[in-house]
């Protein structure tokens, strides 16, 4: 297995963003870190020193001239501060991790809501580095400068040993030096096992969380227990566990041999220098303290370097890391804005699609091919067309979620493309066919159609009339505020108002449809399948209401029930990517093309359900 590779000078130029994203988070805490990290390098080789020395005043008497209680002191000193640093050292980084891990996440979101469109978060590499952004991005600046502290430290603690070894006796600490190098060659080798081992792992990892996810998840709960899938999905699950742990055991196999070999020879030069140092005592040599100094500094030396090449592991992980969330950090607009982008004017005259080509991406089929389309401004524009004909995705264009390949769209006369694209949706409002029910409440699901109404309860419940739901809404346990969820609630009743409330479909529609009208006042209103979960008389009700509150304004209205759209000032038909037919209701229907077909079949299929007795 062969390790994820970044270049020298991308890994140089992540580490430098990373501890400067740390300095930023918390510089106190970082600086403190840096201090506790050099007092425990030097506090081990200190107590070993403090050792000798009393230890050689006891047995020779020689030695610096200072009483042996004050050494003993200084002893207990050091002692203490070693057991104390750890405690310290954990909360300062609890803390550093709780800062960085604000600043990334404030970055990283900011980062993706810069994105103006919507072909990046649909592009499948892109959401594998945000996934992994999110879940690991404000660890790769922790884990780095916590390696890196960690490394300081240990590069104390082996330079303070060894330069004590090497005064004592230069041939055992070029020995202990010597022994240590095959360890620090084999721990490289196995970190960058570990780095390729865990990238590896990703792709179980996501394939395994999603079907724990369908085991346990609500929104596929139906569908499990009535085909059931259960143990279709348990066995897929448990498929990838098994491929993840496979992997993990082969690395884990090869680490333990070559830690149980590497081990076996530092405990072989250990014992050497033991023999070695234990004979020249008793040959007078060397004095009881060098002997104790040696013994606390072989395991020393050899954990300190064991402990900076791991050090080394970590940061290189933390690099790998760091580099998804570099990425997405850096990603270049899917949408460009322009330089010095045109205010968006009032609509006056209208949009005009002209020749608009599109497809998802040079891999996907032309799903408008060439269509030319004016919607003009203060009218209805019904637009119908079969299933995958492209009606949503021309309001997703409308929106400017995505720039057509070819062609233009134009806002009274000015391409879309020399706007902003939060200016324009500024002026846009739409209720989309895959609306969201948010887990907030009902007066928060409203209000996200225009956050300025946030705190207006008089426009909220204005606009959920307009939908037909404030009756529903006011009934509630707690009115507006009542949680349209039930999973943010942990208290031990559920009867408890503040338990939340679990809305039908056609319930959350009309939700949808109050967010929408909180925006009726904009310049041109999108509703795509605004009535797809109503029942009929709703439908028709609703159908009066948007005619009455959208009298005089532009909309653009999508419906497979042609009769909610036969009203319309026009009504455009959409196959095969083009517009193949446009006019009235009454001239469609005259000319008897596809639109009279499909209508026809819809109201016979009415008049035969109402003729069925019952
Ligand atoms: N994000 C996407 N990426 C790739 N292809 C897509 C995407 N969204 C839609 N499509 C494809 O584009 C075509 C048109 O889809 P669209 O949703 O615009 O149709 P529609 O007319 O609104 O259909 P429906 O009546 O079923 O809602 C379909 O073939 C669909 O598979």
């Amino acid at each position: 297995m062969t390790g994820p590779r970044l270049s020298p000078r991308r890994a140089a130029r992540h580490a430098r963003q990373a501890v400067g994203l740390t300095w930023r988070a918390a510089p106190g805490g970082t600086f403190a870190d840096l201090l506790l990290a050099v007092v425990g390098g030097l506090a081990p080789v200190l107590v070993a020193a403090l050792t000798k020395l009393v230890l050689d005043k006891l047995t020779t008497g020689r030695g610096p001239a200072v009483p042996l209680a004050v050494l003993g002191v200084g002893l207990a000193v050091v002692a203490a501060t070693s057991v104390l640093l750890p405690h310290l050292r954990r909360y300062v980084e609890a803390e550093r991790t709780r800062a960085v891990s604000r600043l990334v996440r404030a970055h990283l979101y900011a980062a993706v809501q810069r994105l103006g469109g919507l072909a990046r978060l649909e592009d499948p590499a892109f959401q594998d580095r945000l996934q992994a952004a999110q879940q690991t991005g404000h660890l790769g600046p922790v884990q780095l400068t916590g390696s890196a502290l960690a490394g300081v430290q240990s590069v104390i603690v082996a330079v303070g040993f060894l330069g004590v070894l090497l005064v004592l006796s230069p041939v055992v600490g070029l020995l202990v030096l010597v022994a240590a190098l095959p360890t620090l060659w084999m721990q490289l080798r196995l970190n960058r096992a570990r780095a390729a081992m865990i990238l590896h792992l990703e792709h179980f990892q996501r394939r395994d969380l999603f079907f724990a996810q369908l085991l346990v998840g609500l929104p596929a709960a139906k569908e499990v227990r009535l085909f059931g899938l259960g143990r279709f999905f348990g066995d897929r699950m448990l498929d990838e566990l098994r491929g993840m742990h496979r992997v993990e055991q082969r690395l884990d196999r090869r680490e333990v041999r070559a830690q149980a070999l590497l081990g076996l020879l530092g405990a072989g030069v250990a014992g050497a220098g033991v023999v070695y140092v234990v004979t020249r005592a008793a040959a007078g040599g060397l004095t009881p303290g060098d002997v104790a100094v040696y013994l606390a500094a072989v395991p020393g030396v050899q954990g300190a370097l064991g402990s900076l090449v791991g050090q080394l592991g970590a940061i290189h992980q933390a690099l790998l890391l760091f580099d998804h969330y570099d990425e997405v950090i850096r990603a270049e607009p899917d949408l460009p804005v322009p330089a010095a982008p045109r205010p968006v004017p009032p609509l006056r005259r209208g949009i005009e699609l002209r020749d608009v080509w599109f497809r998802y991406s040079p891999e996907h089929p032309w799903v408008l091919r060439g269509v030319d389309l004016v919607l003009p401004a203060g009218s209805t524009t019904a637009l119908v067309g079969l299933n995958g004909a492209g009606k949503s995705t021309l309001v997703k264009l409308l929106c400017r979620f995505y720039d057509p390949q070819r062609g233009s769209i134009s806002w009274d006369g000015v391409d879309l493309r020399e706007f902003d694209p939060a200016a324009l949706r500024e002026r846009l409002g739409a209720v989309f066919q895959d609306f969201m029910p948010y887990d907030l409440s009902a007066g928060e699901n409203i209000a996200v159609g225009d956050l300025a109404a946030r705190d207006d309860r008089a426009r909220l419940r204005a606009a959920a009339r307009h939908a037909g739901i404030d009756d529903a809404l006011t009934a509630l346990p707690r009115g507006y505020d009542t949680l349209l969820t039930r999973i943010f609630f942990d208290g031990p009743d559920r009867d408890d108002p503040r338990a939340g409330v679990v809305l039908s479909g056609g319930q959350w529609q009309r939700i949808a449809l109050a967010r929408g009208f909180l925006r009726a006042d904009r310049d041109l209103l999108v509703l795509d399948e605004p009535s797809s979960g109503l029942d009929a008389e709703a439908e028709h009700d609703l159908h009066a209401r948007l005619r009455r509150l959208r009298a005089g304004r532009t909309s653009l209205l999508i419906s497979h029930r042609l009769n909610a759209v036969r009203d319309a000032d026009s009504i455009v038909v959409l196959a095969d990517g083009r517009i193949a037919e446009h006019g009235g209701h009454d001239e469609l229907l005259a000319a008897g093309g596809g639109y009279a077909r499909l209508f026809t079949l819809q109201a016979r299929g009415y008049r035969e359900q109402s003729a069925t007795p019952a």
